[in-house]
């Protein structure tokens, strides 16, 4: 049986190109679709199978990176976003009309990520953004409702797509979580 990840790695993980200038997000309402411009390509783009992390219809992924706060700004139907969970640690606008994670932000400047806004390459309206580069959070998909005997089968399907699956962050990214905490723990000492 045919393991479907996220409808934009189904197919094969499409490379970017490298030199991507930024683009423009825009969410699935056909009526005032709201716009996001981001500055310049994304980082850290991977699939996450966490319970947070907006999904298409049907996936069992989402697929999300990281941009600097300062390179993203909502240009049309701002109005129509509303924070999903202020109390989350990551703070995601979703498009009240048709539910679209437009961008996360991290408001605690205590935290390893601070300065960096998470979206959804997929809804860019240009191609060429950095591709994915592993999987994430992969045993939390269990926590959506997928079957311990099916978790196999995806990572294995993740393993031939290149997407090295993880079941928290890729180790370079839990090196710098960790280096980051343990440089706040000497400056509090
Ligand atoms: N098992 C949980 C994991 C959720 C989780 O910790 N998600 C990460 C990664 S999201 C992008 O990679 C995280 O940092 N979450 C903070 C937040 O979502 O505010 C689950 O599946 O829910
Ligand atoms: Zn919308
Ligand atoms: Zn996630």
């Amino acid at each position: 049986m045919t393991v479907h990840i996220h409808p934009s790695v189904d197919s094969g993980v499409k490379q970017g190109t490298g030199s991507f200038a930024g683009g423009t997000l825009v969410c699935k309402c056909s009526d005032r679709p709201v716009k996001v411009a981001i500055k310049g390509d994304v980082a850290h783009n991977h699939a996450c199978g966490c319970t947070k992390c907006w999904k298409p219809e049907g996936a069992i992924f989402s697929v999300v990176a990281v941009v600097p706060r300062d390179n993203v700004k909502v240009t049309e139907n701002g109005d129509k976003l509303k924070i999903v969970d202020p109390a989350a640690v990551i703070q995601r606008y979703a498009c009240t009309g048709c539910g679209t994670h437009m961008y996360g932000r991290i408001e605690n400047t205590g935290h390893p990520f601070y300065g960096l806004d998470f979206i959804h390459p997929e809804l860019f309206q240009e191609t060429g953004s950095a591709a994915p580069g592993f999987a994430a959070f992969v045993s939390s998909v269990l926590e959506s409702g997928v079957q311990p005997g099916e978790m196999a089968g995806i990572r294995g399907r993740l393993k031939e797509l290149g997407l090295e699956p993880y079941d928290c962050l890729s180790p370079p990214l839990m090196d710098a979580i960790a280096s980051h905490v343990a440089k706040s723990k000497a400056k509090a000492a």
